[in-house]
């Protein structure tokens, strides 16, 4: 905890938003909302998805301008026409979409629009010092000649930072930065937020995780529906206490129920057959994996980035087609899959802004990719009528929170969007869901639900591969948990021999946890 938690407020605070009000149509996503964040703290904001925390951090960015209320920098008034002006001022943002060029390096990227130049062109060199100083001084690691677009999600966001504090941010904004990251990389990541305070920066900090709040933040402030409900001192509150502040009750106690008697056996719904696949310079990315998913079985994903689930899950989902040097096979049912996407494997995917949704189709559109045969009418085609109504009983079972159906997709609160792709895919009901992060950047509610969800799909008979880096998810809700390191499945876990230590081990690859 920094000294700032508790203490009177004797310094001026390095932002304060003031009575800030936003509007977007009909909804109030802001509604005279006061939020002061004190020099060197960590501050977290906490809600409901769409209780308004994105629009809040995109009026400090400049991003949104008010309808009424304005933003302080050091106690001064200050006017935030664009994102330009916020980085002049020293407020800095992670996006929860990263806005990062994929074909340029690591260097270029921190650089950008701010590149150090020498003799009239840029200074290379220097830039790639910069990146390597800072990285060195806030103990975040990145090879700053790497092409962004080969690097894994958790590198990038390091990439994400890097160019706010070396555009000198001293207040930094980061939405939801641990939802795409490992445990390990999320505990570095704290410490590298606690070595940007120890200088005197300010965090502020957006996420549906409790226990970080509570573990890495000094202060939070809560809100719900557009409205402040809560500010805490995290040293004197619990997580039950933010949860009604947040959603209006308590959590319910009981973990979703786990797969009842023995467990299922019989045929696999999906087999995997010594797949070894070779990434395009011919380095190995899975060596001779081999696995299997019954009907009415969750088998759960862990790993560290990086270890092969992204070539896996691409394979088995039909989106990466073997190649030359690749071997082994993926079953369905018993039988090879087909080239491209499988119609019976429903695929919730980690980035679902990009390979989730199509940003400017409306919702109920999005609803219905993949799935325009079930309702084809014979003669007339598809009828509108009959996507808005499905679009519409899905939005109500699925608890998304959205103005329209008609709306664009791109319009929803991150977790809302989640509910969509998740209620779109599992409402296929195909033999095979194959999820990734399914409650990353979900609120606690939310999560319950979709934990809900997950577990009457199985209970219906689908056999669920979940991949997921919250390790307590994976607990909950698999039957089994496989652990990839380095491109292998070295270990196999079931019920209570799941700890959190011996999973650990066979993240790391510790000798004695492989199989
Ligand atoms: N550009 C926009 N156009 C229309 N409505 C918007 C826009 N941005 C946000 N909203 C609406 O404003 C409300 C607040 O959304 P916001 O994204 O700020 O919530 P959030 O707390 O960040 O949610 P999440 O946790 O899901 O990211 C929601 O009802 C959302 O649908």
């Amino acid at each position: 905890m920094s000294a700032a938690a508790g203490e009177p407020a004797a310094d001026v605070p390095a932002a304060e938003l003031v009575a800030v009000t936003k509007r977007f149509g009909p909804v109030l996503a802001n509604d005279a909302i006061d939020l002061a964040v004190a020099k060197g703290e960590i501050h977290a904001v906490v809600g409901e998805n769409g209780a308004g925390k994105s629009t809040l951090m995109s009026v400090l960015y400049g991003l949104h301008r008010p309808d009424s209320g304005h933003v302080r920098r050091e106690g001064r008034r200050i006017r935030l026409r664009s994102p330009a002006d916020a980085i002049a001022h020293g407020l800095g943002m992670v996006h929860q979409r990263f806005r990062l060029f994929p074909e340029l390096t690591v260097a270029e990227n921190v650089v950008i629009g701010a590149e150090p130049v020498r003799r009239g062109s840029v200074d290379r060199a220097a830039a790639r010092r910069a990146v390597e100083e800072l990285g060195e001084r806030y103990g975040l690691r990145a090879d700053p000649d790497a092409r962004v677009g080969d690097l894994p999600v958790g590198v990038r966001q390091r990439v994400e930072i890097l160019r706010a504090l070396y555009r000198g941010a001293e207040v930094l904004i980061l939405d939801e930065p641990t939802a795409v990251l490992t445990p390990g990389e999320a505990a570095r990541l704290f410490e590298v937020l606690r070595s940007v305070t120890a200088t005197g920066a300010s965090v502020l900090l957006v996420t549906h995780k409790l226990s970080e709040v509570l573990a890495a933040g000094d202060r939070v402030t809560v809100l719900r529906r557009g409205r402040v409900t809560g500010r805490f001192d995290t040293a004197r509150t619990t997580a039950d206490e933010l949860v009604r502040a947040m959603i209006g009750r308590s959590l319910a106690t009981a973990a979703p129920p786990r797969g009842r008697g023995a467990p299922p056996r019989g045929p696999y719904a999906l087999e995997v057959r010594d797949l070894s696949v070779r990434d395009r310079d011919g380095v190995a990315r899975l060596s001779g994996v081999s696995f299997g998913v019954r009907p009415g079985e969750i088998v759960g994903l862990a790993g560290v980035a990086g270890s092969g689930q992204r070539e896996l899950l691409d394979t088995v989902t039909g989106l990466r087609a073997l190649g030359h040097g690749d071997s082994g096979e993926v079953l369905l049912g018993g039988a090879p899959v087909p080239r491209g996407r499988d119609p019976e494997v429903a695929y919730v995917p980690e980035d679902r802004h990009g390979r989730g949704t199509a940003a400017e189709m409306s919702l109920a559109e999005n609803l219905l990719m993949g799935d325009q045969r079930r309702i084809r009418t014979a003669r007339f085609g598809l009828s509108r009528a009959a996507v808005r109504a499905r679009a519409r009983d899905l939005v109500e079972r699925f608890s998304i929170s959205a103005a329209s159906v008609d709306a664009p997709i791109s319009a929803l609160s991150g977790g809302n969007a989640q509910k969509a792709v998740l209620a779109r895919e599992l409402s296929r009901r195909t033999p095979v869901v194959v999820v990734e992060e399914p409650t990353q950047g979900v609120d606690v509610g939310a999560q319950e639900r979709i934990h809900a969800l997950l577990a009457e799909a199985r209970d219906r008979g689908q056999a669920v591969l979940l991949q997921s880096s919250e390790l307590p998810e994976l607990r909950a809700l698999c039957d089994r948990i496989l652990v990839m390191y380095e491109g292998r499945v070295v270990a196999e876990f079931r019920g209570e021999d799941a700890t959190d230590a011996r999973l650990g081990e066979a993240m790391t690859g510790a000798a004695g946890a492989v199989r």
